[in-house]
């Protein structure tokens, strides 16, 4: 029977998880993973495959998500697939039940993986329709709740979605960025080989700084030939330069850009004038724009996904001007394509709604792009970026 005093209706039999609103909807469904509840934004995510890298990924600290691909898990958990060991999606949404993993290079199981890593999994939930809520009403605040024996105080959590601030002004990076200065040897992967170690003399250095970076990227700068050091997000302009960087790259990571840039873009800017060379993806990319006097904005909802059309535009790339990559995305904020200032150009943009995907400095080796060219998951269209920052410290 439905409790009076709730004007929710009564919880469905053999619901062991529910997806709660800030504007008071309920979704039940069936939980796995671990058991508990969290707050955060609700967000769709279109990819066909690479569930284990987009729930390892440090830019989703603070998110909830909702695969439309309806077949999550079923190829199991490995220790390779892997982004980031630090916090990142709070738990997900899929519409089948995850099935026992069959893959040649399973070794755990997803709802196993998920309990043991905290992240709250629900199955069974229609997430077309879910998807289609965000489109139509923007990314919603949620709470995540997962009790094996079905019990949900439902004001109680809709009072939770609704109380929470949102992502907009809220500084993540800290809290997922290394703490210490660390060196990266993984290379490229290679099936059967693992991650590549690097090799040859004087590659130049990329001092890395980590707002909560995908290891893909440093696997990529490593195969682009840098040796790589990575530094925490909060890192001066005076130790980055004693560390004697060839060039300086800007990290992926979670939260608004410009909340994050209160302590990073005065930093950011103090390299451009110095003219290091600075290459940005995602968050670094947003930064490196509010650095060069651009704004950001939270979008109405993000793109998450590994099939966005992205084209190059903005006249100076020769035959290639025109060109569409098919890339990896995962942000919910955006540079304001109509407020880049003189002396910076829009490389790249979005095909699907025009936004900015790309900048780069004019007379300076600098450039940052919206989408991830490291993939993981997604297509590799995009290296070329990582050949052409380390192929201008050379
Ligand atoms: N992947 C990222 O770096 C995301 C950047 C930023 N947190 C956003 O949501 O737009």
């Amino acid at each position: 029977m439905a409790d009076p005093a709730s004007s929710h209706a009564p919880i469905p039999q053999g619901a062991t998880a529910a997806l709660v609103f800030a504007d008071g909807h309920v979704a039940y469904g069936r939980g796995f993973g671990a058991v508990g509840e969290a707050v955060g934004e609700l967000c769709f995510n279109t990819s066909m495959t690479g569930y284990q890298e987009v729930m390892t990924d440090p830019s989703y600290a603070g998110q909830v998500v909702c695969f439309t691909f309806p077949h999550i898990g079923n190829v199991g958990t490995n220790e390779e697939d892997v982004e980031g060991k630090v916090d990142s999606a709070l738990g997900c949404i899929v519409r089948e039940d995850v099935t026992d993993p069959s893959n040649f290079r399973a070794m755990g199981d997803f709802p196993e993986w998920m309990a043991a890593k905290g992240k709250i999994g629900i199955a069974g939930l229609d997430t077309r329709a879910l998807t289609r809520r965000i489109r139509i009403q923007g990314a919603p605040n949620v709470v995540i709740a997962h009790d094996p024996g079905g019990k949900f105080d439902i004001d109680a959590l809709v009072a939770k979605a609704a109380g929470w601030s949102g992502l907009e002004g809220l500084d993540l990076a800290k809290g997922v960025s290394r703490k210490g200065h660390e060196g990266w040897n993984g290379g490229h992967w290679v099936l059967g080989e693992g991650y590549g170690a690097p090799s040859g003399e004087g590659r130049p250095h990329v001092v890395a700084i980590d707002y909560g970076a995908k290891d893909n990227i440093f696997r990529n700068l490593v195969r682009a030939g840098a040796r790589v050091t990575v530094v925490p997000a909060e890192t001066g302009y005076d130790e980055i330069m004693g560390l004697k960087p060839d060039g300086v790259f800007l990290s992926n990571g979670p939260g608004d850009p410009a909340a994050t840039g209160i302590y990073a873009v005065p930093v950011i800017k103090a390299l451009l004038d110095a003219d290091v060379p600075l290459f940005g993806i995602c968050l670094g990319h947003q930064m490196l724009a509010l650095a060069a006097g651009a704004k950001t904005g939270k979008m109405f909802q993000g793109h998450r996904g590994a099939n966005h059309p992205v084209q190059r535009v903005g006249g100076n790339w020769g035959e290639t001007e025109g060109l569409v990559e098919i890339t990896s995305m995962n942000h919910g904020f955006a540079v304001d394509g109509d407020t880049l200032p003189e002396g910076v150009v829009e490389t790249h943009k979005s095909l699907f709604d025009g936004t900015n995907c790309g900048i780069a400095i004019t007379g300076k080796k600098a450039f940052g792009v919206q989408y991830h060219p490291e993939a993981s998951p997604g297509p590799q269209d995009s290296f070329y970026l990582f050949e052409k920052f380390v192929g201008a410290l050379r």
